[in-house]
């Protein structure tokens, strides 16, 4: 018997009601198809009560079709399975012991089932059978605690899904549940980690990198996006602003105290993005501040930073310590790129962690003025690596 589904799980949507529910159910179907399609498995989608179905042209594409499905924001967990028809509890512990029997045989295991939509007999009913039978089938024994192998048998009205493996996804919401964002990213771990974690509660992440003229720093944040998008962007098409911000740096280099430049930079930076954000209908930034990291993030300096922007600044790292957010970039598969990036913040000396307001406010004003050429816009999914740094004049 080989995996003709996958069995997918999902977990926030479960507790929603009504409308909101089947809107983010049609969203997650959608995010499936593309993520699946993007990996070349030939697979139909099915929605069923509280899960997902993925059905297999072919068992080979299993594997791939596990990987593609645990990429898709909304997925709890996913597991290949077998998926059998059958007419009563007896012709259904017949053909799971048909799938479980030569890989128990020798060891210790436990069943574990579930049901739904199914009259006529429990879970425990099930379990119990199955067990016997397994055992009469050359399992070594059962031990419902510290098992080898566990035979996890779901089933749903006249059809069961028997599968061994649970791999887990990322979780949160599907993509478009939310409305779009716009992250300022810089191709480091930080704001990568940030702009996925917000993905994943839903949002449509866009991209904004703030060119300082360092062409590997361009680099790396273009193949940063590319991977973002690649792997991670399905049911939306991302698109990755880069501004020419060389003009900014210059000015703020040449008119504003040293302690301030940072500072002065950053928020010309969120005013920038805030007004980019608002013409393409974009409704909140993300950045990847965690709070106290360096001097430009102690609570008063965002404070300065952010103050009077309309739009709502999204921290999703704001609590979290440097190694966990280094752990999670290598998680979601932005690690290598992101720890070749350089670090390049257009001046060259650091701000006091306590910058006074009306300092700031003042050497702000000298500034605020300064000219920003429109940003270079591309389209993340339909252009190629190769491409985007051509344009961006990084390849001959
Ligand atoms: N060149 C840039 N382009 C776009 N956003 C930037 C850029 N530089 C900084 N940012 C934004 O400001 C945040 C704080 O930047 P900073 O350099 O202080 O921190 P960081 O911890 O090094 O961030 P990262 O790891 O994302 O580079 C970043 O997480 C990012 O959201």
């Amino acid at each position: 018997m080989e995996y003709n589904v996958v069995l997918v799980r999902y977990s926030e949507i479960a507790v929603k009601g009504g409308y909101t529910r089947s809107r983010m159910e049609r969203l997650l179907l959608r995010a499936l198809q593309e993520s699946l399609a993007a990996a070349g498995v030939d697979a139909f989608v099915e929605r069923l009560q509280g899960r997902v179905i993925v059905r297999l042209a072919s068992p080979s594409s299993a594997a791939t079709a596990v990987r593609a499905s645990a990429r898709v924001f909304g997925v709890k967990s996913v597991s290949p399975a077998v998926e059998v028809a059958y007419r009563g509890l007896e012709e259904l512990v017949e053909k799971a012991a048909e799938f479980f029997g030569d890989r128990v045989r020798g060891r210790v295991f436990r069943v574990r089932a579930r049901r739904s939509g199914v009259e006529g007999f429990t879970s425990k009913d099930v379990e119990r059978l199955l067990g016997r039978l397994l055992l009469e089938r050359g399992a070594r024994g059962v031990d419902l605690e510290n098992p080898e192998y566990t035979a996890y048998v779901e089933v749903r009205g006249g059809r069961a899904y028997l599968f061994d493996t649970i791999h887990p996804g990322p979780g949160g919401l599907p993509v478009g549940s939310e409305e779009p964002s716009l992250a300022l990213y810089s191709g480091g771990f930080d704001s990568g980690v940030a702009a996925w974690m917000i993905m994943r509660r839903g949002s449509p992440v866009h991209l904004a990198f703030y060119d300082f003229g360092v062409p590997e720093a361009l680099e790396v944040a273009v193949e940063g996006a590319k991977t973002l998008a690649g792997e991670w962007a399905w049911g939306y098409r991302p698109r990755l602003y880069v501004v020419n911000f060389r003009g900014a740096a210059l000015v703020v280099n040449g008119l504003v105290k040293p302690s301030y430049r940072t500072l002065v930079l950053r928020r010309l930076m969120m005013l920038h993005a805030q007004d980019l954000a608002s013409r393409e209908g974009y409704e909140a930034l993300v950045t990847g501040e965690s709070v106290g990291q360096v001097a430009s993030q102690t609570v008063r300096n965002l404070r300065l930073i952010s103050s009077g922007l309309d739009l709502p600044v999204l921290r999703p790292l704001a609590g979290m310590d440097k190694d966990e957010i280094v752990e999670k970039s290598r998680e979601i598969g932005l690690y290598d790129i992101a720890s070749r990036q350089v670090e390049v913040c257009g001046v060259d000396q650091p701000p006091n962690p306590r910058a006074s307001p009306q300092g700031f406010r003042s050497e702000f004003e000298k500034a605020r003025d300064v000219f920003i050429p429109p940003p270079r816009v591309f389209d993340l999914k339909g252009e190629s690596l190769h491409s985007i740094l051509k344009t961006l004049g990084l390849r001959g």
